[in-house]
């Protein structure tokens, strides 16, 4: 159990320290090409939500976020004992979703900083927050449809 709030915490911990690097060393709208056309490290700010939705809506994130961690640490006392994996994800949007929350607390915005070029559709500049965010959600996702299906078979058998 105590072992999902370490994993979040090390997401945490991951995703300040490398947004402290990028404000301590880059200028806004500094890029270092990491592969070319593809990927690089661009210091970028949103104080908007993902596609920069909702610019500056702060109370609205804090609620959103508050909302957020309520619901994962409810499931993490629920379920994270039923399996390492779901713990694990459950994890993941735990870190990403407080990481975030620090930085609209203390800087009113998001540091982002991994830019990346698909084809070229420059995808929107994001963070090891957002990154944690995503991975955890869609491992959910793959966890939830995997249960439902094997509880499905138990029942039929
Ligand atoms: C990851 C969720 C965004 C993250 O949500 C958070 O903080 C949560 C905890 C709080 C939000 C206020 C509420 C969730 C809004 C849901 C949402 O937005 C729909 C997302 C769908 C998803 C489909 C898979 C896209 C993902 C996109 C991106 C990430 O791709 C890896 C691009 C990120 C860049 O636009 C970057 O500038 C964003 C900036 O860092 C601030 N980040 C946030 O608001």
């Amino acid at each position: 159990m105590w072992r999902v709030y370490l994993i979040a915490l090390a997401v945490i911990l991951v995703d300040q320290v490398t947004k402290y690097l990028v404000v301590a060393n880059m200028e806004i709208g500094d890029r270092l090409t990491v592969i070319e056309s593809f990927f690089y490290i661009t210091s970028h700010r949103n104080s908007g939500a993902a596609w920069g939705i909702l610019q500056g809506q702060m109370g609205f994130f804090y609620i959103i976020t508050i909302i957020v961690i309520g619901f994962i640490i409810f499931y993490i006392q629920k379920f994270a004992k039923e399996s390492k994996w779901l713990g694990i994800a459950l994890a993941f949007v735990l870190g990403g979703a407080i990481g975030n929350f620090i930085d609209r607390l203390f800087r009113k915005e998001v540091v982002d900083f991994f830019d990346v070029y698909i084809g070229s559709y420059d995808y929107p500049i994001f963070n090891i927050a957002d990154s944690a965010l995503v991975v955890g959600v869609i491992f959910i996702f793959i966890y939830t449809f995997f249960d439902e299906r094997n509880q499905k078979r138990s029942n039929t058998k």
